[in-house]
């Protein structure tokens, strides 16, 4: 039996960090920003589509993307970012489903995890098995984003803003990783569920939902 995982969680949860645990037990882990890097490359239909949508000064000398600049003006702004999702998703969506693909056909894997930051805006949500979600504390998160990313608390909570809220992401996950303690206590979380998840595969019982009683 094989099985699709969608991970998601917001900006600096800790996604990458739980990819890497779950990338070292054998899963083949999928990461949507790297897709969405290949979608807008020099030379692909997406970033001529938001060169006329958003100007040439996003673009760089060499005629990349310049990320920052198109960063800067879509997390500030609600339209520009729809607008840029309207160019990206979908094809973001169509890689995925390739992927998937290849996966149930070809790859010798059992589990196919796909990091996908806005994994219910995309609806990809709807293309996986189960939804596992990386939950932090917003404190924590401005602070990790901050210190990461070199971003001022104004810049880290408008692009923490323009996310669906994490309480409307939990009611729609499955597996919840608590990322609010040391990366030890993380490791241990992801150890639990992988187990979880091998039983599930090995009984092929296969549930969607975690069982919380009743
Ligand atoms: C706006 C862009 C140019 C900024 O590039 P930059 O290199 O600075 O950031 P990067 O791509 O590494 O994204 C960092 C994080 O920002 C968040 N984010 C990215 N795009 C969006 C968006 N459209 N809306 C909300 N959050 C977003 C995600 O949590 C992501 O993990 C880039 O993120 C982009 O092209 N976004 C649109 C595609 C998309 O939705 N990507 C997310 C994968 S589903
Ligand atoms: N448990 C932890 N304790 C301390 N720092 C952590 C912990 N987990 C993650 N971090 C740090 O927090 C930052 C964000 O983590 P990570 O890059 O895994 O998040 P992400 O959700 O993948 O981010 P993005 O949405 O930007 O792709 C990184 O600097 C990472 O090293």
């Amino acid at each position: 039996m094989k099985i699709i995982i969608g991970l998601t969680g917001g900006i600096a949860s800790g996604k990458s960090t739980v990819a890497a645990m779950l990338k070292e037990k054998g899963a083949w882990v999928v990461d949507a920003d790297q897709v969405a890097r290949q979608v807008v490359e020099k030379g692909k239909p997406a970033l001529d589509e938001i060169v006329e949508a958003f100007g040439t000064m996003i673009l760089q000398a060499d005629g990349t993307l310049n990320r920052e600049a198109l960063g800067r003006g879509v997390f500030a702004n609600d339209e520009k970012r729809r607008l840029l999702n309207q160019i990206t998703h979908p094809r973001i969506r169509r890689e995925m489903l390739h992927i998937m693909k290849v996966f149930r056909e070809n790859d010798p894997r059992q589990v196919l995890v796909l990091e996908v930051p806005l994994l219910f805006e995309t609806g990809i949500d709807q293309l996986v098995d189960q939804i596992w979600l990386v939950d932090i504390e917003e404190e924590k998160q401005v602070r990790r984003l901050m210190e990461r990313s070199k971003l001022s608390k104004r810049e880290a909570c408008a692009r923490i803003q323009s996310q669906m809220p994490q309480t409307e992401k939990r009611k729609r996950s499955h597996i919840l990783i608590d990322n609010n303690g040391d990366r030890h206590m993380l490791q241990k979380g992801v150890n639990h569920q992988w187990e979880e998840l091998m039983m599930q595969l090995n009984n092929k019982t296969g549930s969607k939902k975690q069982d919380n009683g009743c």
